[in-house]
């Protein structure tokens, strides 16, 4: 048991408190988690462990005001790590002291969706979620007097945050959490939705975006053996991380010939079309690309970038009619609580690739400047230091 359970605590955490505006630090309250709740210390002060945790386009997405789900104010993060600091009533899957990480695509394994087996999203909590609270439609946090929202069920841009049982995972102590954290979100999107699609070994791959999600994609692909991976960048500085990652090839769309669009081009370099793209931009004019850069008769194209409220995606639908599929993946298809913990066993065994993608690191109290960094273009992950 620890000293604050069943207290309020007071710490710091960084508030959004308006679309467009920059995040604040501030002292804010968080209460002791209620039943099915727990309660995790973001930030570790025995010097041991220092937790650093990853910014998300999806963060800077809501943050801008693009989200048309986004609520305010918010403590955005999602994609962290921490220790158990107390429990609710009935939580029996994780424990004081646990290493952990919060998942904003939970797994209750009671519903229709997680019972279905044919999908990771789960029902029980994604109502509330959506709305910024917890299960009993009230917040943990408030600040200055005012109830913040939590944001994707887990708020890790603060201290101590509190998240529903059924949205955290406990993992291997022996893993560095300031590295597993990031598996919160981009690295095991990517790799999920390239192990879940069949097919790939032996087969083509185009990559839209060589962002942290885009190189994940390409690792992944390398890994299960395609044959063939394209990566399409607007930025040339790109193409030295593509090749790093495991790209067989990369194509500039904006180099093309004036009026060839990279759709063509693509076609006409893979004798037909690729047997799988992926987008990772959140662009719709890319997802169109992807989808008829595929081959026809059978080539598949899967959304993973997130698009601004009131973007809409189009094609022929002859596209589809001649045999390509366009399908979509959240947070890779993966359940977290069953199978990040196997992941974080292949990140110890050297199969999946965690550090490679940090390249950037900004105090806590310099998060905005993590936020700025994203826009840069030289950035694949920038993380936040919370010591
Ligand atoms: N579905 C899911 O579960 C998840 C979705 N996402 C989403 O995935 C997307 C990618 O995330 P992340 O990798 O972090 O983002 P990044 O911005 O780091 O990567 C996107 C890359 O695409 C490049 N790009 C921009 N426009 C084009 C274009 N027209 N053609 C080709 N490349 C282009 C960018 O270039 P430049 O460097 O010049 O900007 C950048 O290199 C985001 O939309 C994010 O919200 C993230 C996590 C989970
Ligand atoms: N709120 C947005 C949609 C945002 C979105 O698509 N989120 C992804 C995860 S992105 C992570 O970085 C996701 O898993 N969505 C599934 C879900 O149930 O939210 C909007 O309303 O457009
Ligand atoms: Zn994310
Ligand atoms: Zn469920």
């Amino acid at each position: 048991m620890s000293a604050t359970a069943g207290q309020v605590i007071k710490c710091k955490a960084a508030v959004c408190w308006a679309a467009g505006e920059e995040l604040q630090i501030e002292d804010i309250e968080v209460e002791p988690p209620k039943a099915n709740e727990v309660r995790i210390r973001i930030l570790h002060t025995d010097g041991l462990l220092n937790i650093i945790q990853g910014i998300c386009h999806t963060d800077e997405y809501t943050r801008s005001g693009k989200d048309p789900e986004g609520l305010f104010p918010v403590i955005l993060g999602h994609e962290g790590g921490g220790v158990v600091e107390s429990i609710g009533d009935g939580v029996t899957s994780v424990a004081v002291g646990d290493h952990v990480i919060p998942l904003y695509t939970a797994e209750c394994r009671e519903c229709k969706f997680c019972k279905s087996g044919k999908t990771n999203l789960c029902g029980k909590v994604r109502t509330t979620q959506g709305a910024g609270l917890m299960t009993d439609s009230t917040s943990r946090f408030t600040c200055k007097g005012q109830k913040i929202h939590h944001f994707m069920g887990t708020s890790t841009f603060s201290e101590y945050t509190v998240v529903a049982d059924v949205s955290v995972v406990a993992v291997d102590k022996q893993a560095r959490l300031d590295r597993v954290c990031l598996l919160g979100c981009g690295i095991t999107t990517a790799w999920g939705s390239v192990v879940k699609q069949p097919g790939i070994k032996g087969s083509t791959v185009a990559v839209f975006g060589v962002g942290a999600i885009g190189l994940g994609v390409i690792t992944t692909s390398q890994l299960v053996g395609a044959t063939r991976i394209i990566a399409i960048d607007t930025n040339d500085g790109k193409e030295s991380w593509a090749t790093k990652f495991g790209a067989t090839d990369f194509v500039n769309p904006t180099k093309l010939p004036e009026g060839k669009r990279i759709q063509d081009h693509l076609v006409e370099i893979t004798d037909g079309g690729l047997d799988y793209t992926f987008d990772c931009t959140g662009n719709v004019q890319v997802m169109r690309a992807a989808l008829e850069a595929c081959h026809k008769g059978w080539g598949i194209s899967t959304v993973i970038g997130v698009a601004a409220a009131g973007q809409e995606i189009s094609t022929r639908p002859f596209q589809l009619v001649t045999g390509r599929t366009w399908r979509g993946s959240a947070f890779g298809g993966v359940k977290g609580r069953t199978e990040i913990p196997g992941l974080v066993e292949d990140y110890l065994n050297g199969k999946v690739k965690i550090d490679e993608y940090v390249t950037h690191k900004r105090p806590f109290a310099e998060i905005n400047k993590g936020f700025h960094d994203m826009h840069a273009g030289d950035c694949i992950r920038c993380v936040v230091d919370m010591d």
